[in-house]
């Protein structure tokens, strides 16, 4: 099988005060898969996807993307290759402007004029906001952040997509056209949410992490039908969603 874009294996962390969070997770994925990542809360989701990056540092095993080990001699290039959408937005829009927002990580990447703006545009349009180029991110809808957030990752041509949480917080309206969205693009995607119907809409694979450890790695429609499973790692559907009524999942 070809190199996956993400290896995670063996890796293992407890944080400074001696909380071990994460517990020998293994997590192989395949270029253009998209895959959820399930769990209740205080499972280890977001220290895992702290690793992919290098914000935080394995304490024991390793991260790599497309064969490149997460270490500090690579970091420039490991957060070209891995771009994360964190859950609130305001946390990636800090500039005047939609346009300077999404050109800020190209043009760190030396990229200037005809080209920069072709490649921020090209990713204003993925997520449908190019119309909003010129205005400020702070007079968007959280739903318009939210596309906006998902830009300026896009623009840096990432290999691997890492959203945290990407439908909270959306109308369902907003919700659906994210995830048009995102079943549109031609990238490799891992996904953290509680939102188990949207995992199942986007995701054909899941991997579950309860208490630090993988405890569940299959198709998605398999994880959400296990009862045990589900049970056994505070795992709940919403009421009256039966996954077993879905008639297309996702390919
Ligand atoms: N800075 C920290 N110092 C010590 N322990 C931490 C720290 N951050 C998180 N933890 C602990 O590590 C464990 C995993 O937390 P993490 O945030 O990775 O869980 P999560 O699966 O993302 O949860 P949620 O669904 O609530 O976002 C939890 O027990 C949490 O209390």
């Amino acid at each position: 099988m070809s190199t996956p874009v993400l290896d995670v294996r063996g890796l293992a962390y407890a944080y400074p005060d001696g909380h071990q969070a994460l517990f020998g997770v293994d997590v192989h994925v395949y270029r253009g898969e998209r895959v959820a990542l399930l769990g209740p809360n205080g499972a280890g989701k977001t220290t895992l996807v702290l690793h992919l990056n290098g914000i935080l540092t394995a304490g024991a095993g390793s991260v790599a993307v497309s064969g490149l080990p997460v270490e500090k001699a690579h970091l420039a290039e490991i957060r070209r290759r891995v771009g994360i959408v964190f859950q609130d937005p305001d946390d990636q829009l800090f500039m005047g402007t939609v346009r300077q927002d999404v050109a800020f990580g190209p043009a760190n990447l030396g990229l200037k004029g005809a080209a920069l703006e072709e490649r921020v545009m090209t990713a204003l349009d993925m997520v449908g906001m190019a119309d909003f180029a010129g205005r400020p991110p702070h007079h968007l809808s959280f739903g318009q952040r939210r596309r906006v957030a998902v830009a300026t990752v896009l623009a840096m041509e990432p290999e691997i997509l890492v959203l945290d949480e990407p439908s909270s917080n959306l109308d369902p309206a907003s919700r659906r056209e994210l995830a048009d969205i995102l079943r549109s693009l031609d990238v490799t995607v891992l996904m953290v949410t509680h939102d188990l119907p949207y995992a199942l809409e986007l995701c054909p694979r899941a991997v579950v992490l309860s208490d630090g450890h993988v405890v569940a790695d299959g198709t998605t429609y398999d994880v959400l039908t296990d009862a045990a499973l589900m049970r056994a790692h505070r795992l709940e559907l919403p009421f009256g969603f039966d996954p077993r009524a879905i008639d297309s999942l996702p390919g």
